[in-house]
């Protein structure tokens, strides 16, 4: 069945604009922080699709990969995403990865207003260096990987309806860009 919901010229920018609004990124990018702040100052609910994984299996992200490994965390992380795209009024920070999961990805195309924030390499590395609890990174040289990771997902992440350039500064000049962003965003008349 068609999926009513899809982004064509036929919503009115109303109906987009109230959808979810889901940030997606690379690790380090400020999805969850800036996504908090985000919703506070849209009055909307906040959620962490990687906190409610840890919520629903009592075990952290890095636990989880070790314990079921990556494929597992995909597929509970397209379940948690789907859940969430239920409620409404919402800013879901994304996992790194959930954009990049083609089912996943569908979904937050086709029910959620999907923002990238788009950082720099050195920004990204910066802000990834402050906790080691990324189970992705724990390779003998996080730069490369993080490179890997960057040059592999540009192009998927590019697919948001929304792109954000995020750089060194408060997350508050951060969240004044999104809201900028989603002032000026028209719904494409291509869909
Ligand atoms: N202007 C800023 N915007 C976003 N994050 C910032 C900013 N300044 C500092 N940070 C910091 O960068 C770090 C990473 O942010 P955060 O955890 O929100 O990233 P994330 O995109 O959710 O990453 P992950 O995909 O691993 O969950 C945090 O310590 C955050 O406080
Ligand atoms: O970029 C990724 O693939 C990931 C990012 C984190 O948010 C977690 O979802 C997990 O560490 C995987
Ligand atoms: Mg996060």
């Amino acid at each position: 069945m068609a999926d009513t919901r899809a982004l064509t010229p036929e919503n009115t920018i109303e109906s987009v604009r109230s959808r979810p609004i889901a940030l997606v990124g690379l690790m380090g990018v400020g999805k969850t922080t800036v996504g908090r702040r985000l919703a506070k100052s849209l009055e909307r609910d906040f959620f962490d699709s990687d906190e409610e994984i840890e919520r629903a299996s009592g075990r952290t992200v890095a636990g989880y990969f070790r314990d079921h490994g990556e494929a597992a965390f995909r597929d509970g992380e397209r379940r948690v995403v789907e859940r969430l795209l239920m409620e409404p009024n919402i800013v879901m920070a994304t996992g790194g990865g959930a954009f990049i999961h083609p089912e996943t990805h569908e979904l937050l195309k086709s029910r959620a207003l999907v923002i990238w924030l788009k950082g720099d390499f050195e920004t990204l590395m910066e802000r990834v260096s402050r906790k080691n609890t990324r189970p992705l990174l724990q390779v003998p040289d996080p730069r490369a990987r993080m490179r890997e990771l960057m040059e592999e997902r540009e192009p998927i992440y590019a697919r948001a309806h929304i792109t954000v350039t995020v750089a060194k500064g408060p997350h508050t000049r951060t969240v004044g860009r999104i809201e900028r962003a989603l002032d000026a965003y028209e719904v494409p008349k291509n869909g």
